[in-house]
Formats: structure tokens, sequence, C-alpha cells
């Protein structure tokens, strides 16, 4: 099955509502729409003869080394789409070398999932996206439970002061999850009521302090997610960040940002090669990782269509979600000349309907 025969079946599968929520995007969904249609206004510029006969797409990541350039970005409640959730997710990118960024609004705990993706691959890395909470303590506790999993990164979402004013889920009244579903990492966590909590305390009073005050509470390496300002950028490497995440949140939080793969190349600049710049949003097709690594993303996060192919297969769906990104950009790359992703340049990539 196609990438676009899987949403189809997800969209029939799915219950309208919680399809809505995954589907949908902030305001009148412009940058949600501008995420995909950004890629469709880069064209690529092969070059010819490059005498390389084999190629390998690996990337080195934070606790992630000779990882897939595909990781499956952290999107909430998997439950929602399949009854094994994480899991499932777990178990395929772990079998298709694929980081999986697992996160504060799984459905499963980040113990399962770690353990779900080690029994499917010894060596299956997986992150912990963390949703700094205003009391420290509770961020910590969180930090803890990811260490103790055997994640080996924190990707810190920076993007979401507020929760994101999202129309669909106004109008569907989609507020809460059914009963059965939870955040399970939310349980029992200090100073909170025991049992589930499905609640996530977003925060406009967080500051790059509260970026260092976790930097001192952990060994583990911490991307920062959500960044589109280079300048942003250029604090976060400095604040100590081993990564930063160009991602506008699938367009699911401001609607008058631009496309993140548009934000792309001034964040690489800003960066500067000090530490690995990822992309989310609008990834779609081989094609799509080859331009953005050509950009100069070290590697990509895929959010809907990693859910599209749990809600229609399951672990088997999200693997072949993962596998054609992963062989679809390896074709590319191929037929770019490359060998490896750093023979994929920016002078390669051209503005479709004319050269620059
Ligand atoms: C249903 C859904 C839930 C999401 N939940 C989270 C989340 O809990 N934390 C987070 O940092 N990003 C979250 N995201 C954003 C994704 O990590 C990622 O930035 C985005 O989905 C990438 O765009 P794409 O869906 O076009 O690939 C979510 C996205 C979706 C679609
Ligand atoms: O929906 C989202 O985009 C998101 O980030 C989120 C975060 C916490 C709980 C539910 C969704």
């Amino acid at each position: 099955m196609t990438l676009r025969a899987l949403h189809e079946r997800a969209r029939q599968v799915l219950d309208p509502v919680h399809y809505d929520f995954m589907a949908g995007g902030a305001g009148e969904e412009r940058a949600l729409a501008d995420n995909e249609r950004a890629f469709d206004r880069y064209a690529l510029l092969p070059r010819v003869l490059r005498g390389h006969a084999r190629r390998d797409t690996r990337v080195d990541l934070p606790g992630a080394p000779g990882a897939g350039p595909v990781v499956v970005a952290p999107t909430a409640f998997h439950r929602l789409a399949h009854p094994d959730g994480e899991r499932a997710t777990a178990r395929a990118a772990a079998a298709e070398g694929a980081v999986l960024v697992t996160g504060t609004a799984a459905t499963v705990t980040v113990g399962e999932v770690t353990a779900a993706a080690r029994q499917a691959a010894k060596d299956a890395a997986v992150w912990f996206q963390l949703t700094l909470h205003p009391r420290p303590e509770v961020t910590e506790a969180l930090v803890r439970r990811a260490e103790k999993a055997g994640c080996t990164a924190l990707v810190v979402t920076v993007d979401a002061p507020v929760f994101g004013r999202r129309p669909r889920d106004l109008r569907n009244g989609f507020t809460d999850l059914p009963p059965g579903l939870a955040a399970e990492n939310m349980r029992d966590l200090p100073g909170s009521p025991p049992g589930a909590l499905t609640d996530i305390p977003m925060s406009p009073a967080l500051s790059w302090s509260d970026l260092d005050a976790l930097l001192a509470t952990t060994a583990l390496p911490v991307l920062v997610k959500g960044v589109l300002h280079p300048a942003d950028a250029e604090l976060a490497v400095a604040h100590g960040a081993a990564g930063v995440v160009v991602s506008n949140h699938g367009g699911r939080q401001c609607d008058a940002v631009p496309a993140a793969v548009d934000c792309l190349p001034a964040v690489v600049d800003a960066v500067a090669g000090r530490v690995p710049v990822l992309l989310d949003g609008g990834v779609r097709r081989g094609e799509d990782v080859t331009v953005a690594l050509a950009l100069g993303a070290t590697a990509v996060g895929v959010g809907r269509p990693v859910l599209w192919g749990l809600a229609a297969g399951g672990e088997t769906g999200v693997r072949r979600v993962l596998a054609e990104l992963r062989d679809g950009h390896d074709h590319t790359l191929a037929l770019c000349g490359g060998g490896r992703n750093a023979d994929l340049t920016r002078d390669m990539v051209v503005r479709r309907g004319g050269t620059r």
C-alpha cells in the first residue's frame, strides 16, 4: 500500500473525531497546508557520473549512532489509532532502524515502549519527548522515568507555551481521551492525585533558565524541538542543546508561521554544524527526505504518516511507512549520484518553476 492509500484507509477506520484530532491544525490550517506544499516548491538538481557504487543513508544522532534518516516524531495518544498503541509503533521503528520519540502524551508507559523496541531490535534507540512542567519536580520525575526506561536522549518541546487553538477539535468537542486510555507517563507524579492524568499542563512562563535546569538534572543529550527563528537555534546551542528540531508542530500551534522546511536553511546556517539539525512537518515521500537533507538537515521526523500506518495496519502499517520513506530517499540519493547523505548539498536544491 502506498502512503496515500494508508492515509485513506486510516480515514476510513478511525473515529472521525479522532481522525480530525490527528489530521487537523491550528486556525485556518495554513501552516499545516504549507508544510506539505513547500516541498512541491523545491526541486532537486542531480549530479551525474559520481561513481558511488554503494549507498549508506544512516546518520549519527544523539544517543542513536547509525540510525536511519527518518525519525518517528512524537505524537500523542497512539492507542486512539490502534489497540497496541505505542507498543506497535516501537516494534515497527526498531525493526526498521528508526529512532522513536515517545513522550509525555503516550498512552503506553515509556518503560513498556522501550521494552517493546528492544524486543524487536536489541540496539533500538528510543528518545523521550518532554513537555516541561511548570513545577520542576514533576519534570524531574518524568526525566527519571525516561532514564530508567533506557531512553538515550530527551526532546524538549518549546513551541507550546499554550495549547494551539484547533477548530476541528473545538467543533467536535474533543477535549479528553475515551475511558480506558490515559497519558500513562503522567500517573502518580509528585503533588498530583493518584491515578490517571490526561491533562498535560503547558506554561508560557517557561524560559531558557528552565532548559538550563533540565540540563543540570540529566546526563542525557537534550534536543530542543520547535525552533523556527535562527536566533533561537543559536540560543539553544549556546545553552547546551545536543540538537535542534526545526518544526512548527505540524501546523498545530501558531497558524501564522511559515512551512518548517522553509525555515530550515537559516537555522542550519546559525547552527553551523555544531549540533545536528532535524526537520519535521510535511514529509510525505522519499524525495522530501532527500530535499530536507540537501538543505542541511541531519534527519527528518514524521508525525501523521506514522499515525495513518498505525491506524491502517498496526505494526505492519508503520513499518511500511518508515520503509517507504527510507527506501524512497535511498533511491533518490542514487538518482542524484550520491553514496552518502553528505553528497547532497544545498546547490542541488532549486525552486520549482525557475532556477533559484
Ligand atoms: C496527533 C498529533 C499529536 C502530536 N503530539 C505532539 C506532542 O505530544 N508533543 C510534541 O512535541 N509534538 C507533537 N506533535 C507534533 C509532531 O511531533 C510533529 O512536529 C508533527 O506532527 C510533524 O508534522 P507531520 O505530521 O506533517 O509529519 C503532534 C502531532 C500530531 C499530528
Ligand atoms: O496535539 C498536539 O499537537 C500535542 O502536542 C499534544 C500534547 C499533549 C497532549 C495532547 C496533544
